[in-house]
Formats: structure tokens, C-alpha cells, sequence
């Protein structure tokens, strides 16, 4: 019987003001050319929120501080099974994204989230931030 095996994932939500950051996925990658949020599986031995810090220095070239988890969700791809875990995070110098890892990076205002492709597994997270801001955090 083969087992699938689950990947896990910490992903960023880091805002500046109404506006969050998000990136393109390469085109060769998995889900590629969605838009994402920054992230990355951890490496053994990692904490969610040190394989945060590291994945937004090589992806996107951003210093994050880690505050809290957001949200947690599972989600089945035709091709692989993902454990996503979301936690806000702030920056002090927004200035500082490029493009690394990643096809494009971009500051976006919360409300434009709606109309950017992201994947299938983003829907209810993006849904919560959107009340949330609504709300006013
Ligand atoms: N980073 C990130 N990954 C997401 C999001 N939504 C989502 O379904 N994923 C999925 O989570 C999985 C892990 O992400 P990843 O490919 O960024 O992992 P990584 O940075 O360690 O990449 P690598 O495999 O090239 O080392 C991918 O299958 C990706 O499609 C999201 O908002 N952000
Ligand atoms: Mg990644």
C-alpha cells in the first residue's frame, strides 16, 4: 500500500498597513505561476517560524519577524498532500523585497486578494483575512 506522505508548510502573511505581500511561484515549480505567500517546508531540525525567517530571506530578500498562527489547513493536490500553517509576521523594511527565488514579488492592498490566482488551498485563508481587516485586525 503506498502511504502518500504530507508535506508540511509554514507560510507568511506579512503586512505593512492594508497592504500584504505576496509572490509568484516559478513556472516549473509546483503550482506554478499562482501567486502564493512566501513559505516553505521547514528543514530537520527547523521551527516553523525559523524555516519562515530563512524561506523569506532566500525567496524574497525580506528581514520578517514571526508573530502568531493565523490559520491551519490541510489540503489534497492531484499530486500531493499539504499541511499549511499561516502566521502573521511584520517587517521593518518593506523596501527591501526582490525577487529572488521567486518570478515576482509584490506589495499588494488586502482587498485586491480576491482577484490574484492563488491556489486552490489559499481560499478560506484568504477569505479570514479579509474579515479580519474588515474588522479591523
Ligand atoms: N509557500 C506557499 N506554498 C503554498 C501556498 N499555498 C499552497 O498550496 N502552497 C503549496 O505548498 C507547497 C510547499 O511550498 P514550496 O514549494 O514553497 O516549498 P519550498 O519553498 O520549500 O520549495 P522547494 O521545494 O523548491 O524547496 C507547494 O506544493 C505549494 O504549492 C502558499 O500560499 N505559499
Ligand atoms: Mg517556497
Amino acid at each position: 500500500m503506498i502511504v502518500p506522505t504530507v508535506v508540511d508548510v509554514a507560510v507568511g502573511l506579512v503586512l505593512d498597513g492594508d497592504r500584504i505581500l505576496v509572490s509568484q511561484r516559478k513556472k516549473e515549480a509546483h503550482l506554478g505561476l499562482k501567486w502564493e505567500f512566501p513559505g516553505g517546508k521547514p528543514e530537520a531540525g527547523e521551527t516553523h517560524e525559523q524555516a519562515l525567517v530563512r524561506e523569506f530571506r532566500e525567496e524574497v530578500n525580506l528581514d520578517v519577524q514571526v508573530h502568531s498562527l493565523f490559520h491551519e489547513c490541510s489540503f489534497e493536490y492531484p499530486e500531493r498532500h499539504v499541511r499549511l500553517r499561516f502566521f502573521l509576521c511584520r517587517c521593518r523594511q518593506p523596501e527591501q523585497v526582490r525577487a529572488l527565488e521567486v518570478l515576482a514579488v509584490r506589495w499588494v492592498p488586502l482587498h485586491s486578494l480576491p482577484a490574484l490566482d492563488f491556489p486552490a488551498a489559499n481560499g478560506p485563508v484568504i477569505e479570514k483575512l479579509m474579515d479580519a481587516h474588515m474588522a479591523g485586525f
